[in-house]
């Protein structure tokens, strides 16, 4: 049974594909500090939140069982991204679902500070009719700044166009060919800054974005601009912008977020007439936030139950189109890497990876993971998964090499794995023959043809006659039934291989029976 704890307000309905699976077990405790996270979590496989839940270090260290930690929502600054992709945990978000809300709430946020509209309300309910001090402007030919074009700058800008406003983006992937398809002009925040009326940001909150509005692009600014933030407390600075405001640069501004929220008591956004305020209400509507719980549940069943997801934030994101070609390779691969890794004796330096044939123009970086999960998961178990292999990898100090070529020795797709270790390297190949699924087909220099499945006795010996019988008796001398043999050599009489697929594993004894008998170099026993 998965027992997924809920510990921000999700909408239940979103939700409800979660309290309907078998096998699912949901928990709603919302409110929790950090401690009382830390002493409950342990009992959870899955832990859906919003954004006020702070999923820190020290929680992930306590959730043992976390697989995995669903956002009903975009931003993901409160789970500490790290600490999660090292502990294996995988964590997705809703990308789509709260867009259209987000964009929405930005534009009523940009009509209630270009009309003042907050600060009317406030003076008419209290009984007094001041119509002189409230004189607003209007949106239309007036310039809109839109830094960040993603999926909601995208939308703002749709809309603005109705408004009849003249738009300036600036997003680091704005290409020219899309701002023209847009409708829009491509810019920097300097031209923004320069140029527009009204000021609006869609980006995430990451190093770069902190404070890139702050004093020297107020500075640049036409007097009345408006300023609207509707993404993240922290990409403009708040500080300047009070400043601003009070030099008579800025008219007014319109704040969904707050670098530190809920805002102290004290921040000089609250009570100032010129800035209006929401508490982070961009994705609070019923569509929005039944839409992201939908969409996290579903990715965190699919999670629980072992099958393809799409939103992962600490894992590369794979399009459908190529993770439903990928897929039918997932187990071929994981095998790959473990077979090999159990043949390999020393500790390895280097993983190579060679995809050709039908793998050679897919993005084969999921396929990569999964094979070195199977390879490291020989030594750690299940502490390695598909989020943290190559992390895992890289700080255990093994290079990895993925490369693709276009020879595939008459198969449609191979998959080629290379261990290197100190003493030398091991090379395992395998394909998907269509009909008959996964095989292994080449062991270092030996071609051979096994299904990746059961238990291996893997011998290296001299190609002598009745080299085969012997080891055949032995076996059966000792009730250890062989159900496949496979035996390759590069030369009469030399080097040999013999790849057995046995009914039960050899005890110890059986296999030094083995490794004593005189044309057995070494017997190593595989389990997939
Ligand atoms: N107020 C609220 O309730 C909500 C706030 N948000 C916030 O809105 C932000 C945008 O959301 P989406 O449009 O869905 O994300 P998105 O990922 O589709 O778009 C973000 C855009 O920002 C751009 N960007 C990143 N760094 C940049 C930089 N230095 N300069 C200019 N552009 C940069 C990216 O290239 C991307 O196109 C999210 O990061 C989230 O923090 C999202 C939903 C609700
Ligand atoms: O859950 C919420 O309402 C916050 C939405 C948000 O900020 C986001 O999705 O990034």
């Amino acid at each position: 049974m998965f027992k997924v704890l809920v510990s921000d307000p999700i909408s239940d309905l979103g939700i409800q594909k979660l309290f309907d699976a078998n096998d699912v077990s949901v928990v709603k405790e919302t409110g929790l500090n950090e401690d009382e996270l830390i002493k409950i979590i342990s009992d959870f496989d899955a832990l859906l939140v919003r954004s006020q839940t702070k999923v820190t270090r020290k929680i992930m260290e306590a959730a043992t069982k976390l697989k995995v930690i669903g956002r009903a929502g975009v931003g993901v600054d409160n789970i500490d991204l790290d600490a999660a992709t090292q502990r294996g945990i995988i964590v997705i978000n809703a990308p789509d679902g709260n867009t259209i809300s987000t964009c929405e709430h930005t534009f009523a946020m940009m009509m209630a500070v270009a009309r003042n509209i907050p600060q009317g309300y406030k003076k008419t309910i209290t009984g007094e009719w001041d119509r002189k001090s409230f004189v607003g402007v209007e949106l239309n030919n007036k310039v809109l700044g839109i830094i960040g074009m993603g999926r909601i700058g995208t939308e703002v800008a749709e809309r603005a166009k109705a408004f009849n406003m003249k738009i300036i983006g600036f997003d680091p992937f704005l290409t020219e060919e899309r701002a023209e398809k847009l409708g829009i002009e491509k810019g920097s925040v300097n031209d923004i800054a320069q140029k527009a009326d009204f000021i609006t940001v869609h980006t995430p909150l990451t190093k770069e974005t902190r404070h890139m509005i702050a004093k020297p692009q107020f500075e640049l600014m036409k007097k009345g601009v408006r300023i609207i933030n509707c993404a993240r407390g922290g990409i403009i600075d708040e500080y300047a912008l009070v400043e601003a405001i009070d030099q008579g640069i800025v008219f007014g501004a319109a704040f969904d977020v707050f670098e530190s929220e809920p805002p102290q008591k004290d921040h000089p956004f609250l009570n100032h007439d010129k800035v209006i305020v929401t508490p982070h209400l961009g994705a609070s509507t019923q569509e929005a936030q039944e839409n992201v719980a939908i969409d996290v549940s579903e990715e965190v069943l699919n999670i629980l139950l072992n099958k393809p997801f799409k939103n992962a934030v600490n894992m590369p994101h794979v399009p459908s189109s190529v993770l439903n070609k990928l897929q039918p390779y997932f187990e071929l691969g994981e095998k790959l890497g473990s077979f090999l890794t159990q043949l390999t004796k020393d500790s390895i330096e280097e993983i190579h990876i060679n995809f050709s044939g039908e793998l050679a123009d897919v993005d084969t970086a999921p396929l990569s993971r999964i094979i070195i999960k199977g390879v490291l998961a020989h030594y750690l178990d299940s502490e390695v998964n598909v989020v943290n292999s190559m992390h895992l990898a890289e700080t255990k100090g093994v290079k990895i090499v993925r490369q693709r070529s276009s020879s595939t020795k008459g198969f449609t797709n191979l998959i080629t794995l290379t261990l290197k270790t100190k003493s030398g390297e091991k090379t395992i190949a395998g394909t998907l023959l269509n009909g008959y699924g996964p095989r292994i087909v080449q062991i270092d220099q030996y071609p051979v043809d096994i299904s990746p499945e059961g238990i291996f006795i893997y011998i290296s010996h001299q190609d002598k006659p009745g080299a085969i019988g012997k080891i055949g008796t032995l076996l059966g001398q000792n009730d250890v039934n062989i159900a496949t043999m496979q035996v390759g050599r590069k030369i009469i009489g030399g080097d040999a291989v013999m790849i057995l697929t046995v009914d039960k594993q050899p005890s110890k004894t059986v296999r030094k029976l083995l490794t004593d008998t005189s044309e057995i170099v070494s017997a190593k026993e595989i389990i997939l």
